[in-house]
Formats: C-alpha cells, sequence, structure tokens
C-alpha cells in the first residue's frame, strides 16, 4: 500500500473517532437524565396511586391507574434502553471502529461506494450515511463470500449485483492503525494466522473479522427449520454457531430476545467458556444449559438419576463387572431407532388397552381407584386421542374431587380441626380469604392478579348470597378452607397428572420378552434382553432411573400425557450433537415445538455409545424434520491446532476424518517413553514448567477417566507443580493455568498445549476409546506431548512414525 493510501486510512480513521467521541459526550447528559427519570419514576410508583379494593368499580380503577404508571416508566426504560444500547455499541467501537472495507460498485449505477465493516453500525448525524456497517448487515455478507471481482449479495428487496473493486483488512488496536492489508482472497491469511498464533484464552473469542466463507454460509442461513454442521476437530463450529446467534438477533431484532435461544453445552465448563462471546458482539447472552439440566428439571425430585459422565465412566471402566455387556446392549439399545419406533407403538396400543394409573387418595383412605379410572379412560371414544383422553380424565377427575370435598366437609375430623382453632386462627382463616384481593406481587403481574381476585370476589359475592347468617356463613367457610387446604395436595398433583402412572407405565415395557413384542410390535429384540429387563425394573423399583432411560422415559410421560411444550423457545443451539441420540433429539422437538434447530459436531469425537451420525445422508437427524427444511454443512479446515499437530490427529481416525490443516505450523507432537508412574510423572512435571516457561499460559494434563485424573493431579502435586486445579463434573469455571481434566470434560474448550497422562495401550486400546483419545488430542492448540511407561496405545502403534517426535527417557 502507498503512504498516501496509509495517510488517508490513518486520516479516516481520525475522522471516525473523533466523531464517535463528538457522539459519546451528547449521549452522556441524555443517558444520565433519563436513567434518574426511571429511578425517579419506580421510586415513587406507589405514591401515585391509591390503592382501593372495596368494591369491584374500585378496584378497576386502581387497576387502570397502575397500568398507565406502567406505561411510562416501560416508555422511560425502553428509550433508556435504547441510549445505552447506542453508548455501549459507541464505545466498543472506539478501541477498533472496523475491521474490514470493500469497495462496491452496484451494476447499472456510477456510484462506489465504499463500506467500512466493524462490530456494530455507526450511522452520520444526518442518519443518510452509514460510516461503519454493522458486520451482519446485507452488504457486509460480500466481504465474507467474496475476492474482488462479480460479486452479489441478498438484499431485503432482492438480490443486489455489482463489482467489488477492493477488498481490504485492517488492524486497529487502542484506535491505532497497525496493519492494512488488500486481500485478493476472501479473507486473508495473513490475518487469520496471526489470530490463530495467539495463544489460548479462557473464554473463546469472536472471530467476526476472519470468519470465513463456508463459515458464513452457516451463520447467515435464515431459511432451514434444521442446520446440521458436520466439522472436523477445531474447524470452528462452535465460533460459527455463536456468531450466528449473534446473526440471527440482529436480523430479528424487533421480534427476537436473546432468551429465546437455547445452547445445549457439553458440560458446564464449556458454558463458562462460550459465555463471553455475545456480550463482547454487543448482544445478551442466550440461556444456557446440559441436557442433564433439562432432564433434571423434568423429573423433578422423584428419581435419582444418573449423569452422562457416570454413564461414561461406567462404560469405560467396569468391563469386567458381570452385567457389564448387557448394559452395553441397554444403552446401545435404548438410543436407537427401533426402540423409539417401539415407544411409539408402545403409546398406540395404549389407547386400546394397558394404561396404567396412581389410585388417589387421602391419607390412608383410597378416593378414587385405579381401577375406576381404569374404567372412565376406556370408557371415552377410542377416536379421541391418548393425550386428549388423559386430559379428559383429568377433568373428571377434578370434578370427582370437587364432590368428594363437598361431601367431606361433613366429616368428624373437619369439625375435630374447626374445634381446635383459636381466635387467632379464626382471623388468620378470615385474612386468607381476603388475601386474594391484595396486590402481593410485582406490578408485571398486575393483570393476572387483577383477573384472579376479581374472581374471587364475585366468587365470595356468590358466596354470601346462598349464606343465611354471618356466623353460619363463617363455619361453612372454614369448613370449606380446612378441607380445600387439605385437599390441595391432591389436586395438584391430578393438576401435574401424577394419577398417570408413568413409572409403571415404563417398567411394563420391561416385563418380558412376549408382552414387549405384543406391546410395540418390535420383532427384534436386542442382545441380553432378559437382564436388560431385570436391571431397569430394579432400578425403576428404587426410584432410579440410568442415564440411558431418562430421555424414553421422559418422551414416554410426553406421549401419553403430552404437555411439556415450551413454545417461547424459537432457536436450539446443540454443541457436540454426536453426543445426542436420536431419542434426545425426537424429545427436544416435541418440547420445542415453535423451535429450529442448529446442530454442530464431529462424528470423529463421537464418544458415547449412543452417538448420532450427523452427517450420514440417512441420518436420522435429517429425518428430524426433512430433507426440505434441512441443510447440511460440511467444515474441512482445521483452525485450532498447527498442521503437525493435525496431521497426527488425522492418523488417529481410520478413514483419516476429512480435515485440511490451517498452514500454521509448530512442532511434532512428542512421544515420551517412560519406565514407570513415579518417573512418568517427574517428566511430566518438569515439562510443565518448561512449557510455562515458553509462555504457554493454558496448559492442560489429560487423563482418560475421573479416577485417572485424581491419580495424576495428587500424583503432580507432590512433584511440586504447586498451581494445579483438578477439573471434575462439578467444576463450572473455565480458567487459565495448569489443569488435570478427564478427557470427556476436554470436549469443546482448547488448550494452548495438552499433555496425555497415560497413552499407553492399557489405557486406550478398544475400539470404543479411539475416538476419545482422538478428542483428547484434539484440543491442543500448538503443543501435543504424550507418555506412555509400557507399549504405546495401538492408536500410535499403527501411526507412520514421522508424524511424531520420538524421545526415549530413562
Ligand atoms: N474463522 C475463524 N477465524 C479465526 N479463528 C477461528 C475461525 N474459526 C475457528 N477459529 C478458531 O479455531 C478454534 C477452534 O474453533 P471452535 O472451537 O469453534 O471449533 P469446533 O469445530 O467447535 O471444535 P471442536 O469440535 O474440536 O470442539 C478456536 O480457537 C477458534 O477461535
Amino acid at each position: 500500500m502507498s503512504k498516501m493510501e496509509w495517510k488517508q486510512e490513518a486520516e479516516r480513521l481520525d475522522l471516525i473517532k473523533t466523531k464517535l467521541k463528538q457522539r459519546l459526550a451528547g449521549l452522556d447528559p441524555q443517558e444520565a437524565g433519563l436513567h434518574e427519570q426511571v429511578n425517579e419514576i419506580r421510586r415513587r410508583f406507589w405514591e401515585e396511586v391509591t390503592v382501593n379494593a372495596n368494591t369491584a368499580e374500585d378496584f378497576e380503577e386502581t387497576f387502570y391507574t397502575i397500568r398507565q404508571q406502567e406505561a411510562v416508566l416501560v416508555e422511560r426504560e425502553r428509550s433508556h434502553g435504547l441510549l445505552m444500547q447506542q453508548w455501549k455499541n459507541m464505545n466498543r467501537l472506539l478501541p477498533s471502529p472496523y475491521f474490514g472495507r470493500i469497495d462496491f460498485q452496484e451494476t447499472g449505477t456510477d456510484l462506489r461506494e465504499q463500506v467500512y465493516i466493524g462490530v456494530s453500525s455507526f450511522v452520520d448525524e444526518d442518519g443518510m450515511n452509514f460510516l461503519v456497517y454493522d458486520w451482519r448487515t446485507p452488504i457486509a455478507s460480500l466481504y465474507y463470500d467474496y475476492s474482488p471481482g462479480d460479486v452479489s449479495f441478498a438484499a431485503p428487496g432482492g438480490d443486489i449485483a455489482g463489482a467489488m473493486t477492493l477488498k481490504r483488512q485492517y488492524q486497529i488496536r487502542g484506535g491505532e492503525l497497525q496493519h492494512v492489508f488488500d486481500s485478493n482472497v476472501t479473507i486473508g491469511d495473513e490475518l487469520l494466522q496471526q489470530v490463530l498464533g495467539k495463544g489460548a484464552d479462557t473464554q473463546m473469542k469472536s472471530i467476526v473479522s476472519t470468519i470465513q466463507r463456508d463459515q458464513n454460509a452457516i451463520i447467515r442461513n435464515d431459511v432451514a427449520r434444521m442446520v446440521i454442521v458436520q466439522g472436523a476437530a477445531g474447524s470452528g463450529k462452535t465460533s460459527a454457531a455463536m456468531q450466528r446467534i449473534a446473526y440471527l438477533l440482529y436480523k430479528h431484532r424487533q421480534t427476537l430476545k436473546a432468551d429465546q435461544f437455547v445452547l445445549f453445552s457439553p458440560n458446564p465448563i464449556f458454558g463458562s467458556y462460550v459465555a463471553t462471546v455475545l456480550p463482547e458482539l454487543g448482544e445478551e447472552n442466550m440461556q444456557q444449559t446440559t441436557f442433564q439440566e433439562y432432564l433434571a428439571y423434568w423429573l423433578d425430585s422423584t428419581f435419582t438419576l444418573e449423569d452422562p459422565f457416570d454413564q461414561i465412566e461406567y462404560v469405560l471402566t467396569r468391563e469386567s463387572e458381570p452385567g457389564y455387556e448387557a448394559r452395553l446392549s441397554a444403552i446401545a439399545y435404548k438410543a436407537s431407532e427401533d426402540f423409539l419406533r417401539a415407544l411409539q407403538n408402545y403409546a398406540t396400543w395404549l389407547g386400546r388397552e394397558g394404561m396404567r394409573f396412581a389410585a388417589i387418595r387421602f391419607e390412608d383412605r383410597e378416593l378414587i381407584s385405579a381401577e375406576r379410572m381404569h374404567a372412565q379412560f376406556y370408557g371415552y371414544d377410542s377416536s379421541i386421542r391418548l393425550t386428549n383422553r388423559v386430559v379428559l380424565l383429568q377433568e373428571w377427575l377434578l370434578g370427582e374431587l370437587t364432590a368428594l370435598e363437598d361431601k367431606e366437609r361433613d366429616a368428624q375430623w373437619v369439625q375435630d380441626e374447626m374445634n381446635y382453632l383459636d381466635r387467632e386462627q379464626y382471623e388468620r382463616a378470615h385474612e386468607e380469604l381476603l388475601k386474594n384481593y391484595r396486590r402481593e406481587e410485582g406490578i408485571f403481574d398486575f393483570a393476572e392478579q387483577y383477573v384472579r381476585a376479581l374472581d374471587t370476589l364475585n366468587k365470595k359475592v356468590r358466596r354470601a348470597e346462598e349464606a343465611f347468617d354471618i356466623a353460619e356463613q363463617e363455619e361453612e367457610l372454614l369448613r370449606r378452607m380446612i378441607v380445600e387446604e387439605r385437599f390441595k395436595p391432591i389436586r395438584r398433583s391430578i393438576k401435574r397428572l401424577k394419577f398417570v402412572d408413568a413409572r409403571g407405565l415404563y417398567a411394563q415395557l420391561f416385563a418380558n420378552e412376549s408382552s414387549y413384542r405384543e406391546m410395540t410390535g418390535e420383532p427384534q429384540m436386542p442382545a441380553h434382553w432378559p437382564e436388560i429387563c431385570k436391571r431397569t425394573r430394579a432400578k425403576l423399583d428404587r426410584q432410579e432411573l440410568d442415564y440411558e432411560d431418562a430421555t424414553p422415559f421422559l418422551l414416554l410421560k410426553e406421549l401419553v400425557e403430552g404437555v411439556r411444550t415450551n413454545t417461547e423457545v424459537r432457536h436450539l443451539v446443540i454443541d457436540e450433537g454426536q453426543d445426542y441420540s436420536v431419542f434426545q433429539y425426537a424429545y427436544l422437538k416435541k418440547l420445542f415445538p415453535r423451535a429450529r434447530m442448529t446442530v454442530l459436531g464431529d462424528f470423529g469425537q463421537a464418544i458415547f455409545t449412543q452417538a448420532t451420525n450427523l452427517s450420514d445422508a440417512n441420518s436420522p437427524l435429517v429425518r428430524l424434520y426433512g430433507e426440505d427444511e434441512t441443510c447440511s454443512y460440511r467444515l474441512v479446515r482445521s483452525y485450532r491446532s498447527t498442521r503437525e499437530i493435525v496431521e497426527f490427529t488425522m492418523a488417529l481416525l481410520p478413514d483419516g476424518g476429512e480435515i485440511i490443516p490451517f498452514e500454521r505450523n509448530g512442532r511434532k507432537p512428542l512421544i515420551v517413553r517412560t519406565t514407570g508412574e513415579e518417573e512418568r510423572t517427574r517428566r511430566i512435571a518438569a515439562d510443565i514448567s518448561a512449557l510455562q516457561s515458553e509462555g504457554f499460559g493454558s496448559i492442560a494434563v489429560i487423563a482418560k477417566t475421573a479416577a485417572g485424573s485424581r491419580g495424576a493431579y495428587e500424583a503432580l502435586k507432590a512433584r511440586g507443580c504447586e498451581s494445579l486445579r483438578l477439573i471434575t463434573k462439578e467444576s463450572v469455571a473455565f480458567e487459565s493455568g495448569v489443569m488435570v481434566i478427564p478427557a470427556y470434560l476436554a470436549k469443546g474448550v482448547e488448550f494452548d498445549a495438552v499433555l496425555i497422562y497415560d497413552a499407553s495401550a492399557q489405557a486406550y486400546s478398544r475400539e470404543g476409546e479411539r475416538k476419545l483419545f482422538y478428542t483428547a488430542c484434539t484440543r491442543a492448540m500448538h503443543r501435543l506431548c504424550l507418555y506412555a511407561d509400557a507399549d504405546w496405545t495401538p492408536f500410535i502403534r499403527s501411526m507412520d512414525p514421522n508424524l511424531y517426535l520420538e524421545e526415549k527417557f530413562g
């Protein structure tokens, strides 16, 4: 670039900074003023209204006054929010107002526009000129998709074609222009080299300035109901997903809010790792959860639930235990499409017979027997859907309960309780009666409160009309309250459909082979079926659920009860999607009927037995919403690790995976043979210090299991590794430094250097452990070291020795 051009760019940057500062200075007092107004209204909210609930009319008037006040407050808060947003955006722009520029001339016009692209838009005072375009604007997609030449982009009014005459990238730090690159490739590798050469962070970074073309397609896909991304380790799947959320939030900012996105993370530390990407881009964070959290939420405390990490620990460590093969067979079967079909057929069968109900009991009395419910249920027209018949039964039960309550009021125990009420309790009962007239919750629930209170008021009037005199009315009310109070849990449990014996329904499936065939129509049983049945039933009897049973159990509940849907959530993003079973997908689809899905995964890293192959043409994931509503992508370039590490890890997969390393060179992986654990830990401790003095800030010693990690942690501590941290499934924060971590918890995150604590054949030899080993090794960005006392794992033994450096020791 010529000196002249550099000068022009530097001058433009100064101009933009000056404008930004001026605008910020103008916003400050406005912001402060609005903030004060909002606070003032909040403070005086209740001073401005008089709550009067004497009559329905008074109540109504109070209601509208409050509503009015509330509207003023909401409006001020909205203006304040908008100003704050502008203020934050400009502050974010100030140190680096843009990172790219394209010069674009639309076909048929003479106008050549300079389009500067940054993390948010900045518009001139008059609102006419974009000084900086948000990276998510339609025109900015040219920057990611094209090299200079003929180009086109999709604008809201249709495609716009033209010529891109210049493409430029900037590095601006602290408001100073540091580098300018003109590029004729999509996004110049020079900049990417610089970005990727840096050390690992405890937080994932936004990749907004270097998004690659194939990633951009994923980010901007706004048509598919299901977006599936199969991508090699380190190919930027998670990064693309985070940018995609930011893009969709921007594009649909009038209608979509961040909390309508739910990200399913593989483990809690991953959640902390990605938590800053969206705020860095000026967006609110989406909801984050793990599938386990979801299961636990829906199962509430009825069951003791095994978590996926305990399940994987079992698979990895209990090979010699009796029942191991049967458990493996169960894990695979209970995640299969066959079992999904079996459950669906079972639900159809239940439409004809076999429903199980739990009797409604009050203390030691049976109020409504399971048999009566059964008869009532199958008395409904069989063309009514199963779930609707459950609702009918629920209504019937509530009606029965009301009748029983009325009868119960004359029971001796009610009289006894009345006799024990003292004056104070009478008053409290009275208070209780009036409670609903008062506003007790936040102003935003007001409408609901109002309707509820009015309802109670009307009921009271009706009851009052019926009453003979005050004393009788009071006694009647008290009796009613006493019974209502005691029947409340029964009513609540009917409302929650607890009368459906879900546990019994699931257990019934595992009675024996012939009944299973009859109920499900399945011709083929998995191996070890009798043993599987025995274990499942025994667990259910103890109110326990294996991880592989949790989703089928909930799905069955859903097929029968059909109530647990969340229609608020519009987007589900599922990372490490290969580790979810077809069951889990079917369940999520049912649970979030209005959501679109983005699933990211790598079959090469499928460490769970129930894995789903995302990329297969015949993948059940494609069938979930159908081919027409599904878009599949493949990412093959790996950005995380050096070329040497990628070449080594590729050789671990039988088909080599589909991976193209990004051109960044480093040292070959080092394999170190030691003579015993003592020597091994001594060597690892020394290597950790050496890596630290080389400046690597995040170093992970990866062991296979939780017990292995604890052992390594203690051994290394004893060798003087002071600031070592042990990561367990309970850990929630991802911090830098040196840590010991089980391989399956390192999913999705990355480290400057990875040391594989034990890469011997003893640790990793079964085929099922290959992907776990691959996942562990692919966490390394710059350095990978592997240690073994005995024979190397066969995955290394079968490898070309040119791919690593062998260092013999001792
Ligand atoms: N376009 C890009 N520009 C700069 N860095 C990128 C880009 N894409 C990915 N990266 C970097 O590559 C690394 C790996 O990215 P990411 O974690 O998103 O990959 P992944 O496919 O989800 O990996 P895995 O499946 O192995 O967990 C991260 O450090 C990320 O910042």
